[in-house]
């Protein structure tokens, strides 16, 4: 997908803040002590929970953190609404932006994307004879992709949640969804089949601002790999 965008947040003159985009949710506590080790110091009430502010300053002039769904961080990266960012692999590998470069993997938010279907039926068909399936999934390209690669022709139920219930309601054959510990999968009788691909987050880039602003892009670049180094 290409995403077409203003340029005035890409080119800002010397005293306009850069824009950090983080996701709300679990990675956004796993990436807590990142942030401090890479010395960014949010605004106080970043930390407020009831808060209803999405946008905070940091002590450092200029740059503000803006605080989003964490599928929606590469999409404020590739339209340069944000210069930085920080999202799952998975939300890069959905979107395929190719305005979004992605110079470091943060070893956080560890997951896998997979394919995973009853366990009372999994391994009773022969997949290769399939010319379609019926997939729920919050990953249609993913899942497209996934089976298009192997001649099948994926229709993709974009669900955004609660993926698991959808075979045993008769909704897909399959999901293509996270798996971490598998224990949603196992409580509600399904089994993993397929890893299509291993998860981490990733901090990502606009392509344009490091054209535009090098030094100020990639001084935040080598803050994050330093910041990786020192722990550990
Ligand atoms: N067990 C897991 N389940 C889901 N996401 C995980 C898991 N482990 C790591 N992640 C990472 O966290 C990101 C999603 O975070 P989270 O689950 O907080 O948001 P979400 O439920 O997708 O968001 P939203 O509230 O906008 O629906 C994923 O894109 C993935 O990279
Ligand atoms: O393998 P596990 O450790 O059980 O983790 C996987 C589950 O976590 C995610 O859901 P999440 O908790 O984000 O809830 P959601 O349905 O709101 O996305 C994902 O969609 C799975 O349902």
């Amino acid at each position: 997908m290409t995403a077409s965008f203003p340029t005035s947040a890409l080119a800002p003159d010397a005293t306009t803040p850069l824009i950090l985009a983080l996701p709300k949710g679990r990675i956004l506590s796993e990436c807590g002590p990142l942030l401090a080790r890479a010395g960014i110091v949010p605004s106080p009430d970043y930390a407020d929970g009831d808060s209803r502010r999405l946008r905070f300053p940091t002590d450092d002039p200029l740059l503000d953190i803006v605080r989003v769904r964490p599928f929606d961080v590469a999409t404020f990266v590739a339209f340069g609404a944000a210069h930085i960012g920080i999202c799952g692999a998975d939300v890069l590998m959905e979107f395929d932006y190719p305005e979004v470069y992605a110079p470091l993997d943060l070893g956080i938010g560890k997951c896998r994307v997979s394919v995973a279907e009853p366990a009372a039926t999994a391994g009773t068909d022969d997949p290769s004879r399939w010319s379609e399936v019926r997939v729920a999934s919050k990953y249609p390209n993913i899942a497209r992709r996934h089976y298009a690669g192997r001649g099948i022709h994926a229709e993709v139920v974009h669900l955004n949640g609660a993926m698991e219930l959808a075979p045993g309601l008769g909704l897909c054959r399959m999901i293509v969804d996270l798996v971490q510990t598998g224990s949603t999968l196992k409580a509600n009788g399904l089994v993993e089949t397929e890893v299509i691909a291993d998860v981490t987050s990733r901090l990502i880039v606009n392509r344009t601002a490091l054209k535009t602003q090098p030094e100020a892009i990639g001084a935040w670049i080598a803050r994050f790999r330093a910041a990786l180094e020192t722990g550990g």
